[in-house]
């Protein structure tokens, strides 16, 4: 059964006025090497650590600007929004389509709050905390192209027709403001765009930005605004001592104009000294150290990097089905062709180069787990491949070949085909990401061990589910599993409501 809301009632939870606040006991264990009798052995202890969440119940009005705005992702995410807030509809050559948020986890996906007389109980994501309703978020943004959103949809060619024709209106009085550009960052074949950009030296572009959020913020009223990446895949930055390594490096390098730093960089500069949330949809290294080192010191959310929307997500649950099942991957190939402009920018090595990491990097965790099936160092032969095919435009095709070893010398290999509608894909986890991190910067929380509430680290795990390449704070694990980073998610925030975590135990009817 389904059910829309529910209300916790708890010793250990308390809605106030302006608050939801919970008492959690966290089950974790603590681990001693013990040497006994010259003989080192495992000691696993069972640790309760008590933790006092308070979560602000005030859903602030909120601005989301994109960087990036005009693109397939950005004119996809917000005409799909219009499309649910005014509730059109479209006809197809199959049927008359209604407006959805199919594949957003906060909006279309479910959490199981329990059973009642015999049946599960299931409930919307969302209804676990106060979030913003997408249809209340103001956008507006970035794009080193002027083209104004309503023809930036007809040039992504992801929407029918039907659905341009009625959301034109409403889109086509939205115009990017002007970006920051810097060719050396991306491929040239992006230069043609390049009509709407910022002028000056770095420390006065990232001004400007500064300058942009706070009219934004004035001419909205908006009580918040999130910025998200969503523009054209840069190259790394090289890091380098003296130069982006410290706060205090990056900027004096700002301030001597210096080349490297890239234009990501620069609007999460502006982000972060706004104390703005700044979020990574690409893969490229825009939180360089010495812009870690500044959102930590002013508390800045950050979060990122690439968007996990198709090919990646895919492995990363068979990976980590075939790793828990005691199989032993030893080959991943993952090709795909795409034709739309993000193709096209990766089709430059250096930008490719970039997307290589982050899709390649995903099976580490996983694959470290198990010792018994892989020696130290060992990993699958692991191969990516893009290539741009201007034909299928925004409609990715991804092909996969998984090998592994089974029993007794056995062999298995998993050809996947997946046809990844990419914008379509990537917006409703654009939309997730921006609501998660307006959402995560109203709870407050301390263990008994602290005397004080205080936010999560800036570097914001909490959105990892949502990645390829998840930004964690330094000296953090790195989790890519799938079904575990939406474990941490839900788990995080049913303990904010003073629920337990979803054990699927269901010891009831065992
Ligand atoms: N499924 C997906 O679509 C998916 C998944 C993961 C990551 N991504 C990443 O998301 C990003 C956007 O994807 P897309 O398909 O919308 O690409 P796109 O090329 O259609 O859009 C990018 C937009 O950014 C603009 N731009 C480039 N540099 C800019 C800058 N410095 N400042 C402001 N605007 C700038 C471009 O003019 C363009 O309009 C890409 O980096 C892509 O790799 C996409
Ligand atoms: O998320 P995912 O499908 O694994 O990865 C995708 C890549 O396969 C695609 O080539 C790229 O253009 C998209 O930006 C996205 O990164």
């Amino acid at each position: 059964m389904f059910i829309e809301s529910f209300k916790v009632e708890s010793p250990n939870v308390k809605y106030t006025e302006t608050e939801i606040q919970s008492v959690y006991n966290y089950e974790t264990t603590e681990l001693v090497h013990e040497n006994k009798n010259g003989t080192y052995q495992w000691v696993v202890k069972p640790k309760t650590v008590k933790y006092e969440f308070k979560t602000n119940t005030h859903v602030p009005k909120l601005g989301v600007m994109l960087v990036g705005w005009g693109g397939n992702n950005g004119s996809t995410l917000t005409g799909g929004v219009i499309a649910n807030r005014e509730g059109i509809s479209w006809a197809t050559k199959d049927k008359i389509q209604q407006a959805n948020y199919f594949g957003s986890l906060t909006q279309a996906s479910a959490i199981r709050v329990g059973s009642f007389q015999g049946e599960e109980i299931y409930a919307p994501f969302k209804s676990l905390l106060p979030m913003v309703n997408p249809e209340d978020v103001v956008f507006g943004g970035w794009d080193i192209s002027n083209m104004n959103l309503a023809d930036a949809m007809g040039r992504a060619k992801v929407f029918d027709i039907d659905l341009q024709k009625q959301l034109r209106p409403y889109m086509e009085s939205m115009v990017p403001l002007p970006g920051i550009y810097d060719p050396d960052f991306i491929a040239a074949n992006q230069g043609d765009r390049a009509n709407n950009v910022i002028k000056g030296t770095k420390k006065e572009q990232v001004q400007q930005i500064i300058k942009d959020i706070k009219e934004f913020k004035e001419s909205t009223k908006v009580d918040k605004v999130v910025v998200l990446w969503t523009a054209n895949t840069e190259r790394y930055s090289n890091i380098v001592v003296g130069l982006n390594d410290t706060m205090e490096n990056l900027f004096a390098s700002l301030d001597r104009n210096e080349a490297e730093i890239s234009p990501s960089t620069l609007y999460a500069i502006a982000c972060v000294l706004e104390n703005v949330p700044f979020i990574n949809g690409s893969p490229q290294n825009t939180f360089v150290p010495g812009l870690i080192d500044l959102a930590i010191k002013r508390n800045s959310l950050i979060g990122g990097d690439d968007f996990k929307s198709g090919q990646t997500k895919m492995k990363s649950v068979l990976v980590d089905f075939l790793v828990g099942a005691g199989i032993k991957p030893t080959s991943i190939v993952s090709y795909n062709h795409l034709g739309n402009n993000d193709g096209m920018n990766l089709s430059a090595p250096q930008t490719f180069r970039s997307k290589e990491i982050s899709k390649s990097n995903v099976v580490d965790d996983m694959v470290n787990s198990n010792a018994i099936l892989y020696e130290p160092g060992e990993h699958p032969d692991h191969v990516v491949v893009i290539k741009y095919v201007p034909y299928v435009g925004d409609s990715k095709r991804a092909m996969d070949e998984y090998t592994s070893e089974i029993f007794m010398g056995g062999k298995n290999t998993i050809v996947l085909h997946n046809t990844c509608e990419d914008s379509l894909l990537a917006a409703p986890i654009i939309l997730d990401l921006v609501l998660l991190a307006e959402l995560s910067t109203r709870i407050q929380f301390k263990s008994e061990n602290e005397d004080k509430f205080h936010s999560f680290h800036p570097v914001a795990t909490i959105l990892s589910y949502l990645t390829k390449a998840p930004l964690v704070p330094p000296g953090t694990p790195v989790v890519n599993a799938l079904s575990k980073q939406r474990a941490m998610l839900e788990n995080i925030m049913r303990a904010c409501v003073g629920l337990a975590p979803e054990n699927n135990m269901i010891l009831e009817y065992k």
